[in-house]
């Protein structure tokens, strides 16, 4: 069955005055309570414009950080509904709760073409559950909170590769449908799937490192370089039996990680320096060591000036790039020159070129970049990483059951 989509929706009978659940990748970057980069928001905006403005009842569901599956005030939704509201131009109000008694008293006091939100969906632990059971029963209590004749839009792209309750189960509980935000980030994508110029240079990087190191095999048939930096690189480092001190390090990928350096040979460039910290702090000491130099008691924050200029070549060289994940903490000064050097040279060059990832679009507007210099900024990292590694998206495959 081909998904369908927003348009569908509207057409479908319109729905004015009818509830709709929308799930939208709201998980922005914190300082704090202040949200530091709001482009998921602003992403997220035309389909519940678009929505309210057709007189539908919209309640946003959204995830913020990894909670572990219960309230936790540090992950709250507060700003990002505010900011919201600020872009809507009307307040939106955010039940405390994800499906108790608030959810059901902000949702059923709704107006036509208002919209509002339930806190963050994983403060439930049956959001994130493996067992399907329990993740179909927060499904079904979603659902029950927007009642018979609603609808479920999809909109959250930076979350579709997730089997999770509020992304995968609802779909099966309403009548469920593509935004536009979902289906304008597979079109992109599609582009580098099928014959891409070449050389094609994919530049990894960031902290969710168990996560991409399963899609760096999957990726490496299809590409002609794959730069690893950010906290990816350290687990590699320590499989070339480097010394790696204090680094992010996930030491059960370490036989991985050795398998998949014999199987790159020299497609897979690793950082030759690094910029080393005696704390995770902006403050810290800090000094530029060959990677494998890196002692006890310090920890690599950014790659360093002879490993951007190396990758700079080798993205500037090429025709396709796709970038996921910082080089290094952008976040803290001390620590973005890897990530604005190698950002600087992927938008210098002519390639056809997507950044991915909640934190990567973060780094390329906070850094000052000019993003008319990449062909797209994506808003899901390991959504797009999984899209082109050829990968089922649970989040969209469930929208054409
Ligand atoms: N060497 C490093 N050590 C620890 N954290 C790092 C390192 N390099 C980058 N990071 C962190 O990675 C985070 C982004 O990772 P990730 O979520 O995987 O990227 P994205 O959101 O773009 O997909 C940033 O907050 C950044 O500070
Ligand atoms: O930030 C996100 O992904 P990304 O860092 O891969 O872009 C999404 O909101 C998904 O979050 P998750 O990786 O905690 O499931």
């Amino acid at each position: 069955m081909a998904v369908k989509s927003l348009d569908d929706l509207v057409a479908d009978g319109g729905v004015a005055g009818r509830h709709v659940l929308v799930r939208s990748d709201l998980n922005v970057p914190l300082d704090g309570a202040t949200i530091t980069d709001d482009g998921r928001v602003r992403a997220a905006l035309p389909t519940i414009r678009r929505l309210a403005e057709a007189g539908a009842r919209v309640v946003v569901t959204a995830h913020l950080g990894r909670p572990k599956g219960a309230p936790d005030d540090t992950y709250s939704l507060r700003p990002v509904a505010a900011r919201l509201g600020e872009l809507l131009g009307s307040d939106v109000p955010l039940a405390g709760d994800v499906v108790g008694r608030e959810a059901r008293d902000v949702t059923a006091s709704l107006a036509d073409g208002q919209v509002a939100m339930v806190e963050n969906v994983r403060f439930d632990p049956r959001e994130t559950s493996k067992d399907a059971d329990e993740r179909a029963a927060l499904a079904r209590e979603l659902a029950s909170l927007v009642g018979s004749g609603a609808a479920f839009v999809s909109d959250g792209f930076g979350v579709v590769h997730r089997k999770q309750a509020s992304v995968y189960d609802v779909a099966r509980e309403l009548p469920a449908y593509a935004g536009g935000l979902v289906l304008s980030e597979l079109e992109v994508l599609r582009t580098l799937t099928g014959d891409p110029q070449r050389p094609y240079a994919v530049v990894l990087g960031g902290s969710k490192v168990s996560d991409k190191l399963a899609v760096i095999e999957a990726l490496l048939p299809k590409v002609d370089r794959l730069l690893v930096g950010g906290g990816m690189c350290f687990t590699f480092l320590a499989a070339q039996g480097q010394g790696v001190g204090g680094s992010l390090l996930e030491a059960d990928m370490v036989d991985t990680c050795k398998r998949l350096l014999a199987e790159a040979g020299d497609k897979l460039m690793l950082p030759v320096d690094v910029v080393a910290a005696d704390a995770f702090s902006a403050d810290a000491a800090t000094r530029t060591v060959a990677a494998g130099e890196i002692e006890d008691g310090w920890m690599g924050l950014d790659i360093g000036p002879e490993s951007v200029r190396r990758f700079a070549d080798a993205v500037g060289s090429a025709k396709t790039v796709f970038w996921n994940g910082p080089m290094g903490v952008f976040e803290m000064a001390p620590f973005a020159g890897g990530t604005r050097g190698v950002a600087q040279a992927v938008a210098d060059g002519d390639a056809f070129s997507v950044v991915g990832g909640g934190d990567s679009a973060a780094a390329v507007r906070q850094l000052g970049l000019p993003e008319d210099g990449f062909s797209h900024i994506s808003t899901g990292g390991g959504a797009s990483l999984e899209y082109l590694e050829g990968k089922d998206l649970p989040g969209v495959a469930v929208l054409s059951e």
